[in-house]
């Protein structure tokens, strides 16, 4: 059976310690369990645990970069291999190259915090952020 637990430090968020079965009754995920340094193949236990997670086809909001994605391909090419697939897609500081393969509903970027000497040394080519938000929607 699954577990709340109280975590007592930090931002004091509960969080189960195994994933709940009930996952049908959220009414959406959101996806932060890895980032631009998973390298496929995906290892012990996270294989089983995207496999439910993308069962559940809840929507997800996924951070950065959608997990089981390469950084720069995108998700598998072999559609056994389990996966997020994005409802909403929130990219920090510039989309990465796996961004081209979303076909989700909204795509948002955040993280404001790319000086401008920065941008112009590595030729980022960051949009504009409209008055002083700390995010946009591009698509
Ligand atoms: N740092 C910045 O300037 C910015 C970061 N951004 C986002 O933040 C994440 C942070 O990424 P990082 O700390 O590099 O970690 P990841 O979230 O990518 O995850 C790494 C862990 O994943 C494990 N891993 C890797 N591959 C596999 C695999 N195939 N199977 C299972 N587990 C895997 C890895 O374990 P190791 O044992 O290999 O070390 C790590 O524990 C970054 O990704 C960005 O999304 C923003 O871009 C803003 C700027």
């Amino acid at each position: 059976m699954e577990r709340l637990v109280k975590q007592t430090t930090l931002m004091d968020i509960p969080y189960f310690e195994s994933l709940p079965s009930n996952l049908k009754e959220f009414s959406f995920g959101v996806d932060a369990i890895f980032g631009f340094s998973f390298k496929p193949p995906i290892r012990d236990p996270f294989g089983d645990i995207l496999k439910t997670l993308q069962q559940s086809k809840l929507p997800f909001f996924c951070i950065d970069i959608p997990s089981g994605w390469h950084v720069e391909n995108g998700p598998p090419a072999d559609c056994d291999i389990p996966s997020i697939q994005p409802d909403t897609l929130i990219s920090l500081t510039a989309p990465k190259l796996c961004a081209k393969h979303f076909q989700g509903r909204a795509h948002f970027l955040g993280g404001r915090f790319v000086p401008e000497k920065l941008a112009k040394k590595y030729s980022l080519n960051l949009p504009q952020y409209p008055q002083s938000n700390g995010f946009l929607r591009l698509q």
